[in-house]
């Protein structure tokens, strides 16, 4: 039997076990075989060329979107729309075959974002150039899941789907499970809460479905065996993931504002420039990028150039970002801004920086 055969067995027999008490064991041991098996389907088979032509294109700029949806929901308009790339559009499916990168430059960050051929079910097996698609997604910092809004229920269900079977995780926190594979000793299993989901022996008979035998095994929060799979597999991605609804000149008011208080949800058109303002606004959000602006002692800062960092970035960062020889003769910094109690405030290498602070660094 091939790998596909086996999958599908696995998921009808998923789909015909009801769940409950009984069933938790045989149906987590089934997740995990499952995952085994489209692990293995995803394992590059050596062959050559398998990358595909024209999907690799360099990472460049300071952040990656990849934009991911069904033929013709308008990718490469709005490719066209928001960059100073063409690509081509056009009322048939399947007018991109590659990837085509374009640059948008936003408050003062270029972020690369990259059109896709569109991708159908079974993409995750390789329908269509589905597989490339997939795998420029895993690369990216934030998906932009674009659907028509005159058919995106169905899409956007099929399209994550397709997703979550290769390991992209959209929108969720990476479980928190600490997970250490071990030469000896057994398995070691612990949790710093009450677990509702799975127990001791569950745990047990997923890691031996691994064939793991020895482990420190750690649930700090209350997860599912589902999630567990994910830790022990270690090739998942977490990705922020906006779902762009193109089209809204083809729906009515009342369904343009159903769809417009969807969470992590934009609504556009393309063709009517309509909204894309707050689209770009929405997309620096959700790439969590920040701005750091520099100052020379007695001078004004240079607000033309700022440093585009990420979130959680400290004083140590933004030296390393100016030249990697300063941090070597940082003594302390100053910053102005919101991430400070009073103006300048003297700081070390650990200061968290805020969005458009603005810092002077003092030398030895
Ligand atoms: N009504 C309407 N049509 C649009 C809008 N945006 C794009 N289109 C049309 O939708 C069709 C498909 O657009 P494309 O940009 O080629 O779509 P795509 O997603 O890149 O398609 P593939 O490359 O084939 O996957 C074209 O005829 C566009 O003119 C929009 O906002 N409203
Ligand atoms: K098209
Ligand atoms: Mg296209």
């Amino acid at each position: 039997m091939g790998i596909l055969e086996k999958i599908s067995e696995i998921e009808k027999e998923i789909a015909r076990t009801q769940k409950n008490k009984a069933t938790e064991y045989h149906l987590g041991v089934l997740k995990a075989k499952l995952a085994k098996y489209r692990q293995q389907l995803l394992e590059p088979t050596g062959k050559k060329g398998e990358k595909g032509e024209g999907f690799d294109v360099l990472k460049s700029g300071d952040a990656r979107v990849a934009l991911i949806g069904f033929p013709s929901v308008g990718k490469s308009t709005l490719l066209s729309t928001l960059t100073d790339t063409h690509s081509e559009a056009a009322s048939y499916e399947f007018t991109t075959l590659t990837c085509i990168p374009g640059v948008i430059s936003y408050n003062g960050a270029n972020i690369q974002l990259l059109d896709l051929p569109g991708i159908i079910e079974g993409a995750a097996q390789g329908k269509g150039r589905g597989r490339q698609v997939i795998a420029v997604a895993r690369t990216a910092d934030l998906v932009l899941m674009m659907l028509d809004a005159t058919k995106g229920h169905v899409q956007r269900g099929l399209l994550e789907a397709e997703l979550e079977s290769v390991g992209i995780r959209l929108n969720k926190p990476k479980p928190n499970i600490y997970f250490k594979l071990k030469k000896a000793g057994g398995i070691s299993f612990n949790a710093t809460c009450i677990l509702s989901k799975i127990d001791e022996k569950l745990v047990q008979m997923i890691l031996h479905e691994y064939k793991i035998f020895n482990a420190e095994v750690l649930f700090r929060e209350d997860c599912t065996a589902d999630e567990l799979i994910d830790v022990i597999c270690a090739n998942r991605v977490y990705l922020p993931c906006l779902y762009v609804y193109n089209k809204i000149d083809q729906v009515s008011m009342e369904e343009v504002d159903r769809l417009a208080r969807m969470p992590n949800t934009v609504v556009v058109s393309c063709n009517m420039k309509l909204n894309l303002d707050y689209l770009l606004e929405t997309v620096w959000e959700m790439l969590a990028l920040v701005r750091v602006y520099t100052k020379k002692p007695g001078q004004p800062p240079d607000f033309d150039d700022g440093l585009i960092l990420r979130k959680g970035c400290n004083a140590e960062h933004v030296c390393h970002a100016i030249h990697r020889t300063i941090v070597a003769t940082f003594k302390y910094a100053l910053v102005w801004g919101t991430s400070t109690k009073f103006n300048p405030q003297r700081v070390g290498l650990n200061h968290v920086m805020n969005d458009e602070d603005v810092i002077q660094i003092v030398k030895k």
